[in-house]
């Protein structure tokens, strides 16, 4: 009588309630499914494979700790589960909840189906504050708060091991591709997969990086050390939601000042880890469909040039080109400079967001469905919730890389241009171009538009779309979407955070 525990984003045995469960009923086989299919999509790819890979590998010797093992099979789930149902006798599936993109979604759909069919049980069990099915959104910060407080699940003492003998069915994790079809170059230093490292980073921030937080997650040049760099191990699972956010309380526990105040900073990043995740699993298909309906009317065709020219780092905006590099060569950048490349692509650009998002979703490691494309419909304005904005590069450019360190490092055509011009080399007289080893339209792009009229276009757009109708549909969707937060009396108005962000409102 097996219990099958199904690994999927939830790489770690510490508070895994679905391991847990499983251990105190029988055997258990530990089982992860590569699936071919998954990561041939276009929001996957190799670097977010590499890493699961890794953690894989580390998840196999943590088992074997334990004297069990980590049996992987490779293919499409639903058909690898039916088989599975024919050689053993199953009593039980156990896995985590997982809030997808929309093809794990009706995996996930298809797959109940047939163990319906089976008489065969699956239970799922929450992994972090996220709430399925999701009722009241009135009381979820609540919900949340006493989710993380509860105590964690163990590792359990014993497990009874179902062992199977290897064969072209049965893999161990080092027998998985270690690569995958994928047209994106390799991330230059790579984070390493795997529980062990991920804990060596928390520690890592809690201990040294993190009492500067507060201060540094703006700029590109201080996030990459200032930030936690937690997201991948948090998307896998090697590390769990619940066990973070109570080191980092107990952490704060103790800390005093900039300390108090930056882990402060990031339990609130915790909480919006999973308010975002939230959106997603209460609407699926949030993912390719605007949250308000009558955004759709946004006038905003596919142009191959200019989505080629975002993708690539070639807009002729030095910190939106710097941006887009420094995430293809490294599988990550902070929030502001992802948030910044939705609103290019989305005012000025006015490309619509379900292709940029797709590829921006490839090039990170820390992939996650929840955060992201919500996040990205809030950035392109499409939520109908949320106070559309606007990022300039050149204001940003000037408040986060004032020196412009960033842009010359990750933009080198402009390594010769001064400081006058680096933000704006469009505007070099074409002495100066010369002088700078930098001509316009030949070593480096002129702005694909003119930002300014752009922005006013995308600005009248939206402007025209929002009528009575906009805003009785928008209080609909703030009703099932919107935050209901802690200290509301201390937020600044949406106009006042804008401005300190070195955003345009748009109204
Ligand atoms: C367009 C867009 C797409 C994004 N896509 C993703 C994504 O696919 N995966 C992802 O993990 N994050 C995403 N984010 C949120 C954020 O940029 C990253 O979580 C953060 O940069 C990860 O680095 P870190 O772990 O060092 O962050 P830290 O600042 O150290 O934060 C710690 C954790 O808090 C959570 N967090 C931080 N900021 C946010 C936020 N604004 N919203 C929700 N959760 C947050 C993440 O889980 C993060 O790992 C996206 C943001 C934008 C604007």
């Amino acid at each position: 009588m097996t219990q099958i525990v199904w690994f999927k984003r939830d790489l770690r045995l510490q508070d895994h309630s679905a391991l847990w469960h499983a251990a105190q009923s029988g055997t258990v086989l530990a089982l992860y499914i590569f699936e071919p299919d998954y990561w041939q999509l276009d929001d996957t790819s190799q670097r977010q494979w590499a890493f699961t890979r890794e953690a894989l590998i580390d998840l196999n010797q943590q088992l074997k700790r334990l004297g069990g093992e980590l049996i992987c099979m490779s293919g499409d789930a639903v058909l690898r589960f039916n088989k599975l149902t024919e050689v053993l006798n199953i009593q039980g599936i156990h896995s985590h909840e997982e809030t997808g993109n929309l093809w794990t979604f009706s995996r996930d759909l298809k797959l109940k189906k047939l163990l319906k069919k089976s008489n065969i049980p699956w239970t799922e069990y929450p992994q972090n504050g996220v709430r399925r099915p999701n009722r009241n959104r009135d009381d979820w910060a609540s919900h949340w708060n006493q989710w993380m407080t509860q105590t964690q699940y163990p590792i359990p003492d014993h497990i009874n091991f179902l062992t199977l003998d290897r064969n072209e069915n049965f893999l161990k994790p080092e027998q998985l591709p270690e690569r995958i079809s994928c047209q994106l170059p390799s991330v230059q230093q790579p984070q390493k997969g795997g529980r062990e490292e991920g804990v060596k980073i928390l520690s890592d921030f809690l201990n040294q990086r993190g009492e500067y937080y507060r201060g540094s997650i703006s700029s590109p040049l201080t996030a990459e050390n200032g930030c936690s760099r937690l997201s991948p191990y948090l998307a896998v699972g090697c590390i769990g939601m619940r066990e973070l956010v109570q080191a980092v309380r107990n952490r704060r526990r103790a800390a005093e000042g900039r300390w108090k105040a930056s882990l402060s900073a990031f339990e609130s990043r915790l909480w919006w880890h999973c308010h975002f995740i939230q959106k997603l699993e209460d609407q699926p298909d949030m993912e390719i469909q605007n949250l308000h309906p009558l955004t759709e009317q946004l006038n905003r065709p596919f142009d191959e040039e200019k989505f080629e020219a975002w993708k690539t780092g070639n807009t002729g905006w030095p910190m939106v080109d710097a941006s887009m590099r420094y995430l293809i060569a490294n599988g990550w950048v902070n929030f502001r400079m992802r948030a910044m490349l939705i609103s290019i692509a989305s005012y000025p650009l006015a490309l619509p967001w379900q292709p940029v998002s797709r590829y921006l979703a490839s090039l990170f490691t820390d992939y996650e469905p929840g955060i992201h494309y919500p996040q990205v419909q809030m950035q392109a304005g499409t939520t109908g919730i949320n106070i559309p904005r606007m990022y300039n590069p050149i204001l940003q450019a000037q408040r986060l890389d004032a020196k412009g360190l960033f842009v010359r490092r990750w933009v080198p055509e402009l390594q010769h241009v001064s400081d006058q011009w680096i933000f704006e080399p469009w505007l070099m007289p074409r002495a100066i171009q010369e002088n700078s080893h930098c001509i316009i339209g030949e070593d480096y792009p002129a702005p694909l538009v003119d930002f300014a009229a752009a922005t006013r276009r995308a600005r009248a757009d939206l402007k025209s779309v929002r009528d009575s109708e906009f805003f009785t549909t928008a209080q609909v969707i703030g009703e099932k979407h919107g935050s209901r937060k802690r200290n509301s009396s201390r937020r600044m108005t949406g106009k006042k955070k804008a401005r300190d962000a070195g955003q345009m409102t748009l109204f």
